[in-house]
Order: C-alpha cells, then sequence, then structure tokens
C-alpha cells in the first residue's frame, strides 16, 4: 500500500466496534486503525467528492438490470471477498440523485453565467457546471474503476477488503453508518482524505453534518500535497499570489519541507464477518476471471456464471450515458464504447490505474527504466529521469515524462513517494537540472492546491484569482464583450469552438492536440498550454469552456491544476505576465520541427514535408492534389483536412519559412532555467549512450541524451522520433524495410516501405511500429509490456500491415496487443501474434469508426479483421 496513506480515490475508513467494546474512541488514526475490525470502503466508483459520476442512477440503474435480467430483489449485502453476487435494485429516487446543472447555474455568480445551458438541462447527469460536458468521461471513468478494484485487489493481498459502493459520498456514509448502528455496532470515526477546492469541500460538509445525527466524528487526514499545509511557513489564506515567492519561501524549510513516507502496515485486520444491508449500489465483481488484465490471481477456467458481473460490464454500464448521448450539448457527437475503453496504441499514457501500476511505473521511471535495451547499453544507464528535463517537453511516446499526474490524482501514489524515489536516484545518480525539475514541478501542483483553498470558488469563476489579487484589472476582464461566447444550443457545428473541440480547425499543431486528448484522455504540457493559450488569446473564448472540455477528457484531471492552469495560461489567475500569450506554429515549429506529432494524429496529412506540415494552408490545391489531401471543413479524415485555418494571425507568418530542424527545442530549451535553484552536483552523471548509425544522410539520428539504436539504409528521411527510446534496423526503402517512416514522398517506393520495431525487454512501453509506411511490426517481449503497432498503407495500391506481438508471463497473464491500421481505401491487415490479448484491446478500432474482430487459431496467433469506413479487411 501506498505509504502516505490512506491510498486510494477519496477513500473513508470506517472503525467500528461493538458497543460493548472495552475502550473508548481513539483520537489517533494510528491508533484507531489495530484496535478493530475496520473497513475501508469508497463511496463513490467516480470521484466521490467532484461529484462527477458520468450517468445519472437511472439510466445506471437501467444498464445494471438490464446486466441482472431486470431482477429487482434487494441486496443481501454479502462482503466475504469474491462473494456470489447478490441483486439488487435502484432504490435512490430520480430527484435525490443530483443536482441538475442548472440549478448550480443558477446559484452561481454573475460572471459564472452559463450560456446556452437553461435550455439543456436534462436532469440528474453528471455534468460540467456551464457548459454542459460530461463530467467524466470514458478514459478517466475506466481509469479510476481499474483504481478502485486495484485497491480492493492489494487490501485482499493484506488481509482486509474494499467495500465498493456506488452514490452520493453523504448517502452513502450516513446509510451505512446509520446501518452498523442498526446492527448493534458503535462507530468509533470516519476518516478521509483532506480536499481543499471548494466543490469538495462543500461535500465534506455534508458528509459531516450527516454523521452529526449518529454522533460519529468525521476525521481528516492530509495526503495529497507533498508539503503537509502544517509544515508551510505561512498559513494557506497567505499563500503568496506568484508561483516563485512560494517556491523560495518553501524551499528555505530545507529538509523539513517534505514529511518522510509512512511504513505502511503489512498486514491489516479482516472485514467485519458481517456488514448490514444498504440501499446503495455495490459494485461487486463476483467474475473474477482476468479479462482485463487486473487480477493477479485469474482462475482463468473457470466460466462466467449467468448472473455474474465482471469489471468489464461494470465498466460498460458506468460508460453507457456517455456512450448513448453527445459529448456535449452542441455537439452530436457520441463516443464509441469501443473507443472509452480502449488505451489508443499511440497513446502517451498506456498505463492502467491504480497503485500496482503506478508503482511500476515510479520503478521504471525512477529506478530501473532504461532509454534503450539494457542488454545492451549496460547496466549503468541511468533511467529516464535522469533526461527528465531535455524530454519533459516532448510530445510522442511515454517515456518523456514522469505519467505519474494520474495517479497523482487519484491518491494512488502520494507525492512523497515520489519525491523519496528522488532522493534515492540521485543517491545513487547525483542531483541536477533533471532531477531538480521534477520536484520544481511537484512543486507546481502543491501550489495550485494551496491557491485554490485561498481562493475558493474564484477558481472557477471566469474572472479568476485576479478578482482578488488585482481586482481592477479583474474588472474589465470580466465585463460583457471581454470573453466571446459559446452558446451550445444555438452555435452549430461550423461555430469555431465546435471545430476546435473536434480538432478541425485546420492549423495542426492544435488539432493534433485535440485529437490526442479525445482519444487517449491525454494531452502532453506542452499541448495544452498550447490548446489554453490558443482558445483564450488567439480566439477570446471564454477559458472555461476549454477547462470544461478538459475536465472532461483528461485522465489526471484535478481541479486546481486544471483550473488553476487555465486560468495562468487565459492571464487571470497566478501569471504576473497575464499577456503572455504562445504563438501555435513557432510552437509546432520549436517542438514538432519534423511533424511527425501531427502526422501521428492527423493521418491526413502524412504526406505533406515537415516544412508545410505545420501550416497546410499555404500550399496550393495543386500541392494539395498530389499530397492525396482533399479539403474539408466538416470531419478531418483519412484523406482530408480543412482548406483554411479558422484564423491567421500575424505573428504566425514570420516562421512560416522556417525550415525543419531549425531552432528546434525537441531535445530540450536551453532558455528554460531556474535562475535560483540550488542545484548541487554529488557526482557526475553517467553519459547517455548513443548508438546511431545511418548508411545515409537523410535519417536522423536519435540526439541529445536519447539512447537509441538504430539503423537504416533508407531513404526514409522522417525517422522514428528519437524519444520512443527504440531499437530499428533497416535495410531497403521499400518491402521489408525496417525502418519507420512517415513516408514524405508521393514516389510509390516509399510508400510501399515497410517498418519494423523491436523491443525484447524493459517495461511497457508503447511501441510504433509505423505511421503512414507499408506495413509496420512492433513487438514486445516484455513482461507486463504493452506492444502496440501503428500503421497501414497509405496510398494505393499498397498493402499496410500491422503485427502486433506480446510476450506471455507464465503463459497467462492478459498482455494488452493493441493494433491500429490506417489505411486509406486499400488493405490493412492486422495480424495480433499473442496468446492473450485483453477483449478491449484485440477490438482494435480507428476513430473514424473501425471495427475489428479477432479469433485466436489456437496456436497463439490471433486473426484479426480491421474494417475502417468503406474498408473491409482480413488476414
Ligand atoms: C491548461 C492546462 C491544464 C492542466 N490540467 C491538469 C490537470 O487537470 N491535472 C494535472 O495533474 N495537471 C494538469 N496540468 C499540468 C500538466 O500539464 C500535467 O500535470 C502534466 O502534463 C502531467 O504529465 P506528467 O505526470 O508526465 O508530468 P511531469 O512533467 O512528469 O511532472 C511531474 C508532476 O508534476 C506535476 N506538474 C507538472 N506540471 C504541472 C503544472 N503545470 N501544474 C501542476 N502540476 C504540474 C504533476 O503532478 C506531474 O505529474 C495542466 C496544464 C495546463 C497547461
Amino acid at each position: 500500500m501506498a505509504s502516505s496513506l490512506p491510498a486510494g480515490i477519496s477513500s473513508l475508513k470506517l472503525t467500528v466496534k461493538r458497543e460493548n467494546g472495552t475502550s473508548g474512541r481513539s483520537r489517533s488514526m494510528a491508533n484507531a486503525l489495530p484496535r478493530y475490525p475496520y473497513l475501508f470502503f469508497l463511496s463513490s466508483i467516480l470521484s466521490s467528492s467532484r461529484l462527477t459520476l458520468p450517468s445519472s442512477y437511472d439510466d445506471f440503474h437501467r444498464c445494471r438490470a438490464g446486466l441482472l435480467g431486470n431482477e429487482t430483489q434487494r441486496s443481501d449485502l454479502s462482503f466475504a471477498p469474491r462473494s456470489a453476487h447478490s441483486r439488487q435494485s435502484a432504490l435512490l429516487p430520480r430527484s435525490r440523485c443530483f443536482e441538475t446543472a442548472a440549478t448550480r447555474c443558477q446559484r452561481s455568480s454573475r460572471s459564472n453565467t452559463c450560456p446556452g445551458r437553461a435550455v439543456q438541462a436534462r436532469g440528474p447527469e453528471a455534468r460540467t457546471q456551464c457548459f454542459g460536458f460530461w463530467k467524466t468521461g470514458g478514459f478517466r471513468a475506466r481509469f479510476i474503476s481499474e483504481s478502485v478494484y486495484d485497491l480492493r485487489s492489494r487490501l485482499r493481498e493484506a488481509g482486509s477488503d474494499l467495500l465498493i459502493r456506488f452514490g452520493r459520498p453523504e448517502d452513502v456514509v450516513d446509510n451505512l453508518v446509520g446501518a452498523f448502528k442498526k446492527d448493534g455496532m458503535d462507530v468509533e470515526g470516519v476518516w478521509m482524505q483532506k480536499e481543499m477546492t471548494s466543490q469538495e469541500v462543500q461535500v465534506e460538509g455534508d458528509i459531516k453534518d450527516r454523521l452529526k445525527k449518529h454522533n460519529v466524528p468525521l476525521e481528516f487526514v492530509h495526503a495529497k500535497t507533498l508539503i503537509h499545509p502544517n509544515d508551510l511557513p505561512f498559513e494557506v489564506s497567505e499563500t503568496p499570489d506568484v508561483f516563485t515567492p512560494f517556491r523560495k519561501r518553501v524551499e528555505a524549510l530545507g529538509p523539513t519541507m517534505v514529511r518522510p513516507c509512512l511504513t505502511p502496515p503489512e498486514t491489516f485486520k479482516p472485514f467485519p464477518p458481517s456488514i448490514p444491508s444498504t440501499p446503495d449500489y455495490r459494485l461487486d465483481v463476483s467474475y473474477e476471471v482476468d479479462v482485463d488484465g487486473l487480477l493477479k490471481k485469474a482462475p482463468e477456467s473457470v466460466e462466467k456464471g449467468k448472473d455474474q458481473i465482471s469489471f468489464h460490464d461494470i465498466l460498460q454500464g458506468l460508460l453507457r450515458p456517455l456512450n448513448d448521448t453527445p459529448l456535449s450539448f452542441a455537439m452530436n457527437i457520441t463516443e464509441g464504447s469501443s473507443m472509452l475503453q480502449q488505451r489508443h496504441p499511440a497513446s502517451a499514457f498506456p498505463l492502467r490505474g491504480g497503485e500496482s501500476s503506478a508503482l511500476e511505473r515510479l520503478d521504471w521511471y525512477f529506478v530501473r527504466g532504461k532509454s534503450a535495451d539494457s542488454s545492451r547499453w549496460g547496466k549503468a544507464d541511468p533511467p529516464p529521469v535522469a533526461r527528465y528535463k531535455q524530454t519533459r517537453n516532448n510530445l510522442i511516446g511515454h517515456a518523456y515524462s514522469t505519467k505519474m499526474s494520474p495517479f497523482l490524482a487519484y491518491g494512488s501514489i502520494s507525492p512523497r513517494v515520489i519525491w523519496e524515489a528522488l532522493n534515492a536516484h540521485e543517491s545513487k545518480f547525483g542531483e541536477d537540472q533533471n532531477t531538480y525539475w521534477v520536484r520544481f514541478e511537484l512543486l507546481w501542483r502543491d501550489y495550485f492546491f494551496f491557491a485554490a483553498e485561498k481562493f475558493g470558488n474564484l477558481l472557477y469563476d471566469v474572472g479568476g484569482f485576479e478578482r482578488a489579487t488585482d481586482p481592477r484589472q479583474a474588472e474589465r476582464k470580466i465585463e460583457d464583450g471581454w470573453w466571446k461566447g459559446w452558446d451550445a444550443a444555438k452555435d452549430g457545428p461550423e461555430h469555431v469552438i465546435t471545430r476546435l473541440l473536434e480538432g478541425r480547425t485546420g492549423i495542426p499543431f492544435i488539432d493534433a492536440n485535440i485529437l490526442e486528448l479525445r482519444e487517449s484522455g491525454f494531452m502532453s504540457n506542452r499541448g495544452r498550454q498550447n490548446v489554453a493559450s490558443f482558445l483564450s488569446k488567439d480566439l477570446g473564448y471564454d477559458w472555461r469552456i476549454g477547462a470544461e472540455f478538459f475536465q472532461s477528457h483528461l485522465i489526471d484531471y484535478d481541479p486546481s491544476s486544471n483550473y488553476g492552469n487555465w486560468q495562468y495560461v487565459a492571464g487571470v489567475g497566478n501569471d504576473p505576465r497575464a499577456s503572455r500569450q504562445f504563438n501555435c506554429v513557432k510552437q509546432a515549429k520549436d517542438y514538432d520541427s519534423h511533424g511527425e506529432y501531427v502526422k501521428m494524429w492527423i493521418p491526413a496529412l502524412r504526406n505533406l514535408p515537415a516544412d508545410n506540415v505545420h501550416t497546410p494552408w499555404l500550399i496550393d490545391v495543386e500541392e494539395r492534389r498530389r499530397y492525396g489531401l482533399k479539403t474539408t471543413q466538416m470531419d478531418v479524415t483519412m484523406d482530408a483536412y480543412p482548406g483554411r485555418p479558422v484564423i491567421e494571425s500575424e505573428s504566425w507568418q514570420k516562421h512560416y519559412d522556417r525550415k525543419e530542424g531549425v531552432g528546434s527545442k525537441m531535445h530540450g530549451n536551453p532558455q528554460e532555467k531556474v535562475k535560483d535553484g540550488k542545484v548541487k552536483r554529488y557526482k557526475k552523471l553517467v553519459p547517455p549512450r548513443q548508438n546511431a548509425q545511418w548508411n545515409n544522410g537523410d535519417g536522423r539520428a536519435p540526439q541529445g541524451g536519447y539512447q537509441g539504436n538504430a539503423q537504416s539504409s533508407t531513404m526514409a528521411p522522417n525517422f522514428l522520433p528519437p524519444m520512443y527510446m527504440h531499437n530499428a534496423s533497416g535495410a531497403s526503402p521499400t518491402g521489408s524495410a525496417d525502418h519507420i517512416s512517415p513516408s514524405t514522398s508521393t514516389t510509390p517506393s516509399n510508400h510501399a516501405g515497410g517498418s519494423r520495431e523491436r523491443n525484447t525487454s524493459g517495461p511497457p512501453r508503447g511501441l510504433r511500429g509505423g505511421i503512414g509506411a507499408g506495413a509496420a511490426i512492433a513487438r514486445t517481449g516484455s513482461p507486463g509490456g504493452l506492444g502496440n503497432a501503428y500503421g497501414g498503407a497509405s496510398t494505393p495500391p499498397f498493402s499496410g500491415n500491422v503485427r502486433v506481438g506480446s510476450s506471455i508471463r507464465g503463459g497467462q497473464r492478459g498482455f494488452v496487443g493493441g493494433a491500429l491500421a490506417s489505411a486509406t481505401g486499400r488493405t490493412a491487415n492486422v495480424h495480433a501474434e499473442t496468446g492473450a490479448l485483453s477483449k478491449a484491446d484485440r477490438e482494435s478500432s480507428w476513430r473514424r469508426g473501425a471495427g475489428s474482430t479477432a479469433v485466436n487459431d489456437g496456436a497463439g496467433t490471433e486473426q484479426v479483421s480491421v474494417s475502417m469506413n468503406n474498408l473491409t479487411t482480413s488476414e
């Protein structure tokens, strides 16, 4: 268990004792825990403190009733681990489920008026406050669910269990405590992690009120932040209005700044023998087969019984409202269920939720990981954190940054555990700007927490924190007309905001980031800054549109980090240079100099030369035709992309002629310095090793601190981005070539090129076989690894092959082998070579609605056929 108890997601602890117990209530949590049986439970599977249930209870119930054959019998609520499934019905009346979005809007202040929401009220749905997005989108729903069930597995391993309830926290706690009392038990107290943002604090207040009637105290633990609030050298209400003074003051605390992690107990007391019935939903998985690779011990031989429920069923129930209804009231796009549950093969966050996954990632990033195959590069190689500062602004692959944010957001890991991992790393490899920078970013996280607590509801206010810090400035920015509005009900699909949120502005760097977010639930920090600046500064729209859209889609959504950062970029928060604006064309050329990132998410642009790929509106009709690029406004398809950008800023023009690679910051930004950061060097870092061989001058070798072993004899000018940390070897540009290349030439030979990437050891990693290349093969032999191939045919008449191989640990674990073929009107073959593809990932699909099916031929080979748009293929 995480060493900063309580681990888990808004977990509550309930300590119970029989009424005739021998001792009074213990004040200290440490004392209270081991004394009597106690119970961990989660009151809501989806972010209880944020009321972000994706569905109304009615919807959920309908789905669940469907799963259970419309059974309405009340639950007998047995809590023995792996208990047989018990049936139940929805007992909460609809009217008591959720405050509607419209009600919340009526309550809000003048500056928080919600355009278009009056007509959009849809009853008890968990929609965002102003613009009606689902509060919790599919990727986060999946991530949180995985986290909860992982927590349960870990508690079971430690001799306890987790009671999972679905409902409003105040109802669930009230019901449970009431039921215990009725059964003759005395409840000593309820513990939960202290939240800081206003809506969550409101929930805490509601729980406290409900507990009062039972005479049961609510106790808090502070485990969210790196710095315990009591250790701050100022009151939270005096948190500096700007980050740097905050950082300097807390850093001055020295070694006492961060408390050490607690050592978690190895075992916990068992669950109470019986748990009384309550009218809430229980979400017990009764079918424990490792369908999703979630459980450690999977009795795979057991067939799923008629009434049994698997994790997959629960997830489907949770996602159903999202799959059935539009993403927002303005957009008619529904998220296809297959997409919602799948990890996108190109996702920068290919990890599953939960503490187990968090610790695995921590170990890889800070301890065990190597930038290249360790057998080749030797043991002295430092793990990826040693290059954090150089890589953190990259855009492709999972390795460019820690990817700790989703785990931090849902309590699966404590920032103090990361802090200690940094200490351990530094004691071996030395301290430098790379390790310091991770600490620096963790302090930003803390800063937004404390700022959110200080400024309360202003976190969600259009005028931002500036209303308190500089009311005169803020006054102008909350006047009508300062921000443009978006009326979700009236504005149609061609409205600039709708186009932005659907990734079809015609500005590739912005669109690629939005598409990445929509299709994977993640976006890099660089992307987030650019999108936020574009929406609020270039377009001048209410920044909360973007903040709510991010809230809905980000796996790592966290209220203070999200709204705090949006305010910062929009110029109404903690940035002393509020007018700062990102130049998205310059940024694209700085950070995606070769255009690989935009080509990855917008395959229509795959044939464009890097010098044009960020400004496709500059090429004429004839050239567009030559590159196979059709014009569209309505959709970004495999071969069509908007002809004109929604706006064109003069400031972009001086960057139009900048050539590929010139001024690139893809390998670190030398201007990025903390001037006063005290960085000592204990030891010289082991220099990064490279072994890149190119047999012609067109390819680029990995540079600047990346470790890669690349060999190519190809004419492919666009090699795999070095941050992919791969080994590849190649032979020729056609047929069986082993290189990774988004083809940039229109000549057939390049399109027919194949690509191959192979990784035989190491941690889970997304491997990309090739994009737009004729064929791709990706393999991973790593236990627990994720082997993803992403490739496809680009131009007729060539075929695209994607082959995915995942080795199998112990012959039975579910390994994710995701395959995605992006062919244009021609054959695409997906060949997944594994004995244990997970069910979800077996169904490879493309965001345009592709579907695929897989059958196992019995010899460890999955034959996967993929159909995309009008394309149907099989191998
Ligand atoms: C408009 C916008 C919205 C954002 N929304 C969120 C959000 O909802 N949740 C969230 O966790 N982060 C948010 N961020 C911050 C940042 O983008 C992510 O924390 C980061 O990209 C996560 O990837 P990582 O864990 O690999 O980060 P790393 O670069 O590895 O950083 C390590 C950790 O430091 C923290 N961190 C890094 N940058 C920031 C930052 N700018 N602000 C606060 N903490 C930071 C995170 O906890 C992160 O896990 C947002 C940034 C912007 C510009």
